[in-house]
């Protein structure tokens, strides 16, 4: 079957995008682990599925698979890129599109400069409904990972997050720490794993490693994690800039009870068309 797509980015973090609104599409595991090799495939590190929705109330539903072919329950970057994708296919004209996602709902704001908001929702906070296996629901949780003892936080934004703080990112030992917490037996469902140097009460530094994906230039959900973490621990502001290899994402958040909003680019690269 010879499917149309867009490929596009957030800040680096690359995805493929697919109308199943106007095409049939049926995906595996296996087929998008084929279409994710960056030699022998499109190439990503996450692939993003535009669907009618199965909600009266919403305008879309976004589905989104990792590189490893897990589906997965949000991607803040990746709503970006579908707020510009349903645009520039003609999906819809409206400035304010809903998406249902695996775990709820978000709102997507194509704004004037070309950005887009991106109303996170509210954070999760239980350990239970991270999923994460603590006691009670803290701030910071002690982590043991190969004899050693970390501090680190545990936060969902529809997916798990893990946050570290880190004196320096560069030098931070993402690949095999990420690799080893995100594995962790505590985190039943696996977990994305943020690195956040805190530069001042208003601007940090971030790198992530995702979840079935591996590094990545950037990590929107990361982002609002590792805001909410920051919060929670009386490191930062309402509005926070994070600064990730890719670049900039705004993030603000008032507190608990309150959505986590972000805003942020989404750039297409090309359209291209491919047999399933
Ligand atoms: N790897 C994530 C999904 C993509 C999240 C990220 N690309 C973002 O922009 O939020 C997970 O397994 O939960």
């Amino acid at each position: 079957m010879l499917v149309r797509f867009s490929k596009m980015h957030g800040l680096g973090n690359d995805f493929m995008v697919i109308d199943a609104v106007a095409q049939r599409v049926r995906l595996n595991t296996d087929t998008v682990k084929r279409l994710a090799d960056r030699h022998t495939g499109v190439g990503f590190d996450q692939l993003l599925l535009v669907e009618p929705p199965t909600r009266p109330d919403m305008d879309f539903r976004y589905r989104i698979y990792n590189a490893d072919g897990s589906e997965v329950e949000h991607c803040g970057n990746g709503a970006r890129c579908f707020a510009r994708f349903v645009r520039e296919r003609r999906l819809s004209v409206k400035n304010e599109i809903r998406v249902e996602t695996a775990k709820g709902s978000a709102l997507l704001t194509l704004l004037p400069d070309r950005q887009v908001e991106v109303n996170m929702g509210e954070p999760v906070l239980q350990p239970v409904e991270i999923p994460f296996a603590a006691e009670q629901e803290a701030a910071i949780y002690r982590l043991e990972i190969e004899g050693q003892c970390y501090e680190v936080s545990a936060v969902s934004m529809g997916n798990p997050h893990c946050v570290l703080l880190v004196n320096d990112v560069a030098q931070a030992p993402v690949k095999q720490l990420g690799r080893l917490i995100e594995r962790h037996a505590r985190f039943p469902q696996r977990v994305n794993v943020g690195f956040m140097q805190v530069m001042s009460r208003s601007q940090i530094q971030l790198r992530v490693f995702e979840r079935g994906a591996g590094e990545t230039q950037a990590c929107g959900t990361g982002a609002c994690a590792a805001v909410v973490a920051g919060r929670l621990r009386g490191l930062l502001d309402e509005q926070v800039d994070v600064h990730l290899t890719g670049g900039k994402l705004q993030i603000s958040w008032e507190g608990k009870g309150s959505p986590v909003l972000m805003t942020g680019p989404a750039t297409t690269v090309y359209e291209g068309q491919v047999y399933l």
